[in-house]
């Protein structure tokens, strides 16, 4: 796999036209695009249909987050879209992601598209230690990564979403083709922005991660499609 194939951009913006725009500057610099709840929100499916007809693959991260029931549901109707990636919150419970998985697979099939992967989302990367304090988990990250990663592997998901920083125990705590799916990426010498738990492309490469989601370094850049080559190249080298 080249090291591009590697990098998803998040499109984070309401527009569609400049998603579409943004994803065709980005054709062969990157592996695909993600689209998640700012873009969705404000689009909708025929938005993701737009930003599709690129032939982008898309990483749809919509996290879903509630009772089985409603997740199968989201799932079942997000999947007539045929994305590549989908994520759910594995601290939404096995149950819960058993049952996206199962239904991920499903419908995949009904609608004729590949089986997406399924990816959960474990304790996002603008949190630390303290944050989880003020919401009641007192154990240190890391161990709580460590702890809904062996969960996701055992309730059936094709891979997680973590910092770049706990890349080494999702590994441990789940199998070599587990998808590890990496936020928090910043380039040596970029603003880090709300990320709090952060690496540089090719370290977090180099620790183990299959995908890696980067946002505001490329498409805050003068030249997005550029500053993807020079994060490919940075990887490579
Ligand atoms: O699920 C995600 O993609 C995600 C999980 C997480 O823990 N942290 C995180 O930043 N993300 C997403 O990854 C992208 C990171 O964007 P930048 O910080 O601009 O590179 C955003 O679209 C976030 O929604």
């Amino acid at each position: 796999m080249k090291p591009s194939d590697r990098i998803f951009c998040a499109l984070d913006t309401t527009e569609t036209a400049s998603a579409v725009a943004l994803a065709r500057k980005l054709q062969g610099t990157v592996g695909g695009v993600k689209l998640g709840l700012e873009f969705f929100c404000a689009n909708g499916a025929d938005g993701f249909k737009a930003v599709a007809e690129t032939g982008m693959p898309i990483f749809l991260d919509l996290k879903f987050h509630d009772i089985p029931n409603t997740v199968a549901g989201a799932i079942r109707a997000v999947a007539p879209l045929g994305p590549k990636i989908l994520t759910i919150h594995t601290q939404g419970g096995p149950e819960m992601m058993r049952r996206a998985a199962e239904t991920a697979a499903e419908d995949a099939e009904k609608h004729g598209h590949d089986k997406p992967w399924v990816a959960g989302v474990t304790i996002l990367t603008s949190m630390d230690d303290d944050d989880l304090k003020a919401i009641g988990v007192n154990d240190p990250v890391a161990d709580q990564v460590a702890r809904l990663a062996a969960l996701a592997h055992k309730s059936g998901l094709d891979g997680m979403v973590c910092s770049p920083r706990e890349i080494a125990l999702a590994r441990a705590a789940t199998s070599t083709d587990f998808k590890l799916v990496v936020p928090g990426i910043r380039p040596a010498g970029s603003a880090a922005g709300d990320q709090k738990r952060v690496m540089t492309p090719s370290d977090a490469v180099s620790a183990g991660a299959d995908v890696l989601v980067i946002g505001r370094p490329i498409t805050q850049a003068d030249d997005p499609a550029e500053a993807a080559r020079s994060i490919a190249a940075s990887i490579n080298s």
